[in-house]
């Protein structure tokens, strides 16, 4: 599978803005909003253009912070596998709106909904949330949905903007 990015609103108040999928990947699971590069796209901008037509929020590409470089590792059917770029922004321009492929709502950050979220959310964003940048593979079992194993490494991520 191409690459794809992840980006989560954060709104300096306390709250994260997730979406909940409505179809394809993952659907039913709160996540933050992303989807495949495009041919001669850059991640940033990738990212940017999922947000804006999954939840109408409008952001600068260089306004997101890059925050972790995963790799969700699919051992049972390689074409499933991909990297992911993790992406916080703080500043954006418009209302999340629900679209065809998210039902967007504002989460407490003490109060994620990680039952129904991807399973190895709970042990990665939560770092990223306390600050941290790391680098890991989450490796999947031949369901393509439950964790076996996840290793994630402190690292410093330099992207050119
Ligand atoms: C551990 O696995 C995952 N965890 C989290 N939190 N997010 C994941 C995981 N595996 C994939 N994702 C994210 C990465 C992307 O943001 C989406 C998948 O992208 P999608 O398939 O929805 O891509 P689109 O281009 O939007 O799809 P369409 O072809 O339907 O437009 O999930």
């Amino acid at each position: 599978m191409r690459d794809t990015s992840l980006v989560y609103l954060l709104d300096g108040a306390g709250r994260v803005l997730l979406g909940r999928k409505r179809r394809g990947m993952g659907v039913g699971k709160w996540n933050g909003f992303g989807g495949k590069i495009e041919p001669g796209e850059t991640m940033r901008q990738c990212a940017a253009r999922e947000l804006r037509e999954e939840s109408g929020i409008t952001v600068r590409p260089e306004d997101l912070d890059l925050a972790a470089d995963l790799y969700f590792d699919q051992p049972s059917d390689g074409r499933w596998s991909h990297g992911g770029m993790v992406y916080f922004v703080r500043k954006w321009q418009g209302e999340p709106h629900l679209s065809e492929e998210m039902e967007p709502r504002w989460f407490s950050l003490d109060q994620l909904p990680y039952e129904e979220m991807w399973e190895a959310d709970r042990i990665w964003l939560p770092q990223l949330l306390a600050g941290k940048q790391l680098r890991g593979t989450i490796l999947f079992a031949p369901d393509g949905d439950h964790v076996i194993q996840s290793i994630f490494q402190e690292v410093h991520l330099d992207e050119k903007k």
